[in-house]
């Protein structure tokens, strides 16, 4: 069972797509921590992430970079937002993604193409949103704690500004598929927002 979770950034996809990992037992995968991966490659080479060349160099990461903690910032995603624009980066990390999607047994996604690209034939796709300003509370929270200078206006508006770039940009925008299934957190809890997602999940594939 291959299942799908896209949604804007701080929706809570990712806590969502853990949580289904775990119900359903299967292996998960957080795409956005590629594009991460890249951005942070760029940042901490001094390069422009708008410069499609300079970004592509930065898609030969290795895996150790997924654990870094430097990737979760707000910083890594507005550069993983700069570079996931280019074609180019898009189809070099593609094939890993579509790999894990296929393996046996299934499994879960969460990004912003994965409804719509990485598995269009996904079993079950949830698409995750909250208001930007609930989303820019949770990412001020997480950033907080460890960061003293962490701005709750920069991050909305940095989450606005993600919003609108990941949406518009011509190659795999964020968008939700026709068949997948609208989760709105904002007004959830943690706990309401997995047993949601796991209703719908259910309802979808007939499987507990
Ligand atoms: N329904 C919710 N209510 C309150 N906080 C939430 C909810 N869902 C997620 N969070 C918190 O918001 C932050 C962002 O969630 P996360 O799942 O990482 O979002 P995303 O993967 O969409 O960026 C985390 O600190 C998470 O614990
Ligand atoms: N499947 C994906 C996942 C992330 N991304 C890009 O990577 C950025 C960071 O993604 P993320 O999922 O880690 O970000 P959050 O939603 O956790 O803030 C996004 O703003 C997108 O621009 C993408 O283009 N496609």
């Amino acid at each position: 069972m291959i299942i799908a979770v896209d949604g804007p950034a701080a929706s809570g996809k990712g806590t969502i797509a853990k949580a289904l990992a775990v119900h359903f037992a299967l292996p998960w995968l957080d795409t956005g921590l590629l594009y991460r991966a890249v951005g942070i490659g760029v940042l901490r080479a001094g390069g422009d992430p708008d410069n499609p060349n300079i970004a592509l160099t930065a898609c030969d990461f290795p895996d150790a970079l997924l654990e870094d903690p430097a990737l979760r910032s707000e910083g890594a995603g507005a550069y993983a937002s700069r570079v996931s624009v280019h074609p180019e980066v898009r189809a070099a990390l593609i094939e890993r993604q579509k790999a894990f999607a296929a393996q046996p047994g299934g499994a879960v996604l969460d990004g912003r193409d994965i409804g719509t690209v990485i598995a269009p034939h996904a079993d079950a796709k949830l698409f995750v949103t909250a208001s930007p300003e609930i989303r820019a509370e949770r990412r001020y929270r997480d950033e907080s704690a460890d960061n003293q200078d962490a701005n709750h206006d920069a991050i909305l508006a940095d989450i606005i500004q993600r919003d609108k770039r990941d949406s518009e940009r011509a190659n795999a925008p964020l968008k939700r598929a026709e068949d997948a299934d609208l989760l709105d957190t904002s007004d959830l809890t943690i706990s309401a927002a997995v047993q949601r997602a796991i209703a719908l999940v259910e309802a979808r594939t007939g499987k507990r």
